[in-house]
C-alpha cells in the first residue's frame, strides 16, 4: 500500500480577508477554520501522515490551540512557511521523509471530503499528478485595459481548480526544486508540474470546496457548516 501524506498550508497572511487575525484561526461553529480541514485528512483512513505549514509567529499557537487541543494525532511536523504560498508548499515537500502521494491542500477549504481525497489519490496514482476543480458557473470573458469586453471563452473548456491538488512525490518534489531556482511565480501547483512537462488529470471537485478568501465566503461557510457537518 502507498504511503499517502498531506500537505496543508496555513502561513499566508489572508490580506483580502481583512480579519486581523489568519483567517485559518477564525471560529466557525465555535471551532477554528483549521480544525475542520485537518479532521477532514485526519479522518480519512487514506492518510498516514499530515504536515502544516505555518507562519513562524504562529507554530506554537497552531500547536497548542489545534492540534493538541483537538488531538489531531496524525500531524508529524508543524514548519515554518515562506513567502509565497509557492515557498510555503515547497518547506512541506522537504519536511517529508518517505512518501509516495502527497496532497497540498489550503488551509483556508475546510470542506474538502473523503471523495475528493479517495479520487485524487487514485488518479495522481495513475497519472502522477492530479486536481480536483468545479466547472465555472458564470461566464467568463477577456477585460482589456480600456475596460471593454475583449473576449468571450468557451465554458465549456473551463474549470476552477481548487485543492488538494495530489502528486506522486518525488515528482512535485523535483518540479519544486527545479522552480526554486527559476524567477518565476505561480499559484497553484498544477502549474509547477505543467511547466515542467507533467499532464494535471483534473476530476470533480465540489462548489463546496470553497476557499476562504474575502469575508463574505465565511458568511457562505458558516451556512455550510450547519447544512455539511451536523
Ligand atoms: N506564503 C503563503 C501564502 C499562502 N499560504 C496558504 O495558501 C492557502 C491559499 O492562499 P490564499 O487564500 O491566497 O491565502 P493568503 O495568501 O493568506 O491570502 P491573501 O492573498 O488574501 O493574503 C491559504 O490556506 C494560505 O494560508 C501559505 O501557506 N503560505
Ligand atoms: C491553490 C488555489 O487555491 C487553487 O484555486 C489558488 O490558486 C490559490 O490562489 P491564491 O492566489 O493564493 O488565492
Amino acid at each position: 500500500m502507498s504511503k499517502n501524506c498531506a500537505i496543508i498550508l496555513a502561513a499566508g497572511k489572508g490580506a483580502r480577508m481583512k480579519a486581523g487575525i489568519n483567517k485559518q484561526y477564525i471560529e466557525i461553529g465555535n471551532k477554528p477554520v483549521l480544525y475542520y480541514t485537518l479532521k477532514a485528512f485526519a479522518d480519512s483512513e487514506l492518510i498516514q501522515e499530515i504536515i502544516i505549514v505555518a507562519a513562524r509567529s504562529e507554530i506554537e499557537y497552531c500547536r497548542k490551540e489545534v492540534v493538541e487541543k483537538y488531538q489531531i494525532d496524525k500531524v508529524s511536523k508543524i514548519v515554518e512557511g515562506g513567502r509565497e504560498r509557492q515557498d510555503s508548499v515547497a518547506n512541506g515537500l522537504e519536511a517529508l521523509n518517505e512518501c509516495d502521494i502527497v496532497l497540498i491542500h489550503d488551509g483556508a477549504r475546510p470542506f474538502v471530503n473523503e471523495r475528493i481525497i479517495e479520487e485524487g489519490i487514485k488518479y495522481a496514482d495513475k497519472y502522477g499528478a492530479s486536481a480536483c476543480g468545479v466547472k465555472p458557473k458564470d461566464t467568463i470573458k477577456i477585460k482589456g485595459k480600456e475596460g471593454f469586453s475583449k473576449e468571450t471563452l468557451k465554458r465549456d473548456e473551463l474549470f476552477c481548480v481548487q485543492t488538494p491538488q495530489i502528486f506522486q512525490y518525488e515528482l512535485i518534489l523535483n518540479c519544486h526544486k527545479k522552480l526554486k531556482k527559476e524567477n518565476i511565480s505561480v499559484t497553484d501547483d498544477t502549474m509547477v508540474a505543467e511547466r515542467y512537462g507533467y499532464k494535471v488529470y483534473l476530476y470533480e471537485g465540489g462548489y463546496n470546496n470553497i476557499k476562504i478568501t474575502t469575508p463574505e465566503d465565511l458568511v457562505i461557510c458558516r451556512g455550510l457548516l450547519d447544512k455539511l457537518l451536523t
